[in-house]
């Protein structure tokens, strides 16, 4: 499923009218269709239904809304928030035959409060992608006012005030329920903005998916798992699923590459072997079927043997650390950085442009802050370009881990994730997803699909977590790691 930016969005619906010839007026008749089918087993008759329109073209979805309750025998409002000689186009089409069915229409503030009030059911077609803050009045007034009352409140699209220009929003809807058109926005996904949507449900108004499919951002999905999992063989050996090696583990931090382990173990690695300074060696706990190589035995030859290669959990950031990290990028296997390898690399980030293999960095907002040198606020407010440039400029794979965690290739395709939930926000994790990742982008279709893999099925064992036995606050990442088993029994 492709998500994309109000402009994209709009480019797209361009298209369909230049291109395809698709008049303006039956995609809305065909968005407001797909949003009654959306919302229609959660209505009644007795439901007192309110829907504020806006001056645009979500208000336009909005009328056809208004009107098919209508038609359908639902009690329905229409609040109209500017004039009809404001209302134009398309939106203007559909008004006039909205009235003609007899829909009432409020124009007034005053008059409208105690619609709203007494409203069950809100319909906020205020506005949608068309909308450029800050808001002003009277709509200001009407989503206080919308966010003030007891009814569920339905947004379509989005929910209205919401922009990818994060400074400029102010007010904004606080729906329970998002019916957005085509494909979600970015701003589903975006931390400032995704709390507004309430539950995402998306509709097709069957727009050309040609011009979708050029997009090249997409919501990771199962069908996307079940695709680009490896599939396991009868005649597989430990062989033909590879061998990883992950390079970390220092005497303060012994834990992180045993979780890491742990990761790889669970994810299916033919073999794997774990890297440490020999004086560490007596600290870890590894399981029996773990291999270990000490740092001091580290050359050109040896990292031959690995077919994916991660490096920095628990590392260290001392300068023999440096050192070894500066050799292990020499290699020409994929290497995944993390944590402290993340640190070393911000040191001195040109040494990525003198890699071979195929780089992938794992970090969380604070990590990418110091390899970018921007602040964790400007990389939230826009994360997928500030990602796109970075992994397009330094050729890398890039996984910016977060509640919606973007994955960026080399060439600035995006994928979003969305398993997972708080359980995850505790030390560790990341250290068990290097070591689910440094498994799947060596045996999945190619890296990048199996990166997404790694964090959706991480996201989706602790989902299964927190379903079936754990909460939030008691679950720890060695849990989270035993329901693997649930999470690739769900996709093979
Ligand atoms: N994607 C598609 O193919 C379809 C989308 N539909 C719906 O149309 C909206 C987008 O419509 P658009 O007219 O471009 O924008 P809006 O409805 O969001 O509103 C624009 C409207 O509002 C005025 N405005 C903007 N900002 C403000 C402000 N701060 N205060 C006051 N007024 C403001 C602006 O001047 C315009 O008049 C999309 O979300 C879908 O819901 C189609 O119906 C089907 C095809
Ligand atoms: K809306």
């Amino acid at each position: 499923m492709k998500c994309l930016t109000s402009k994209e969005m709009q480019q797209v619906d361009v298209l369909a009218f230049n291109a395809y010839h698709m008049p303006g007026e039956v995609l809305m008749e065909n968005a407001g269709r797909a949003i009654i089918e959306a919302v229609i087993s959660d209505l009644t008759k007795k439901d007192k239904i309110v829907v504020v329109v806006g001056p645009g073209n979500n208000g336009g979805d909005g009328f056809v809304v208004a009107r098919e309750l209508k038609n359908r025998g639902y009690d329905v409002t229409v609040i109209q928030t500017v004039t009809n000689d404001k209302i134009e186009g398309e939106a203007y089409v559909h008004l006039n035959i909205m009235q003609r069915f007899g829909v009432e229409i409020i124009y007034d503030f005053p008059e409208a409060i105690p619609y709203l009030h007494e409203a069950t059911v809100v319909i906020d077609a205020l506005f949608g992608t068309g909308y450029k803050g800050p808001m002003r009045e009277p709509m200001q007034g009407y989503v206080t006012l919308m966010n003030q009352v007891e009814a569920v409140i339905y947004s379509i699209d989005v929910p209205s005030g919401v922009s990818e220009a994060i400074d400029s929003m102010s007010s904004v809807v606080k729906a329970s329920k998002t019916i957005t058109i085509e494909a979600p926005k970015i701003t589903a996904y975006t931390e400032a903005t995704a709390g507004y949507y309430g539950e995402l449900v998306t509709i097709s108004i069957g727009l050309p998916t040609g011009e979708l499919d050029k997009i090249s951002r997409s919501v990771w999905q199962s069908s996307d798992v079940r695709r680009t999992l490896i599939k396991r063989e009868r005649f597989g050996h430990k062989g033909t699923y590879g061998h990883v090696l992950l390079i970390g583990g220092c005497a303060d931090m012994p834990g992180a590459i045993q979780l890491s382990a742990r990761g790889a173990l669970k994810s299916g690695a033919g073999l794997v072997s774990v890297m440490i300074d020999r004086a560490t060696r007596p600290f870890l706990q590894l399981p029996h079927e773990v291999m270990t190589r000490t740092s001091e035995q580290l050359s050109p030859q040896l990292l031959m043997n690995y077919q994916a290669i991660a490096v920095g959990m628990g590392f260290g950031l001392t300068e023999e650390k440096q050192v070894l990290f500066q050799q292990i990028l020499t290699t020409n296997a994929p290497v995944l950085i993390d944590a402290d390898g993340l640190t070393l690399l911000a040191r001195d980030i040109s040494i990525l442009n003198k890699r071979q293999g195929p780089t992938v960095l794992t970090p969380h907002p604070k990590e990418f802050a110091r390899l970018t040198g921007r602040t964790v606020e400007e990389i939230k407010t826009d994360p997928f370009t500030v990602t796109k440039v970075f992994a397009k400029e330094y050729g890398v794979y890039l996984v910016l881990k977060g509640a919606y965690t973007i994955i960026t290739s080399p060439t600035g395709d995006q994928v979003i994730n969305t398993t997972g939930n708080s359980a995850l926000s505790k030390g560790g994790s990341g250290d068990i997803l290097s070591g689910i990742a440094s498994v799947r982008m060596m045996q999945d279709e190619s890296i990048f699909p199996g990166l997404c893999n790694a964090v959706y099925l991480h996201g989706y064992a602790s989902d299964v977590a927190v379903k079936e036995e754990f909460t939030a606050f008691d679950i720890t990442p060695t849990d989270v790691v035993e329901k693997l088993s649930e999470a690739y029994r769900a996709f093979i």
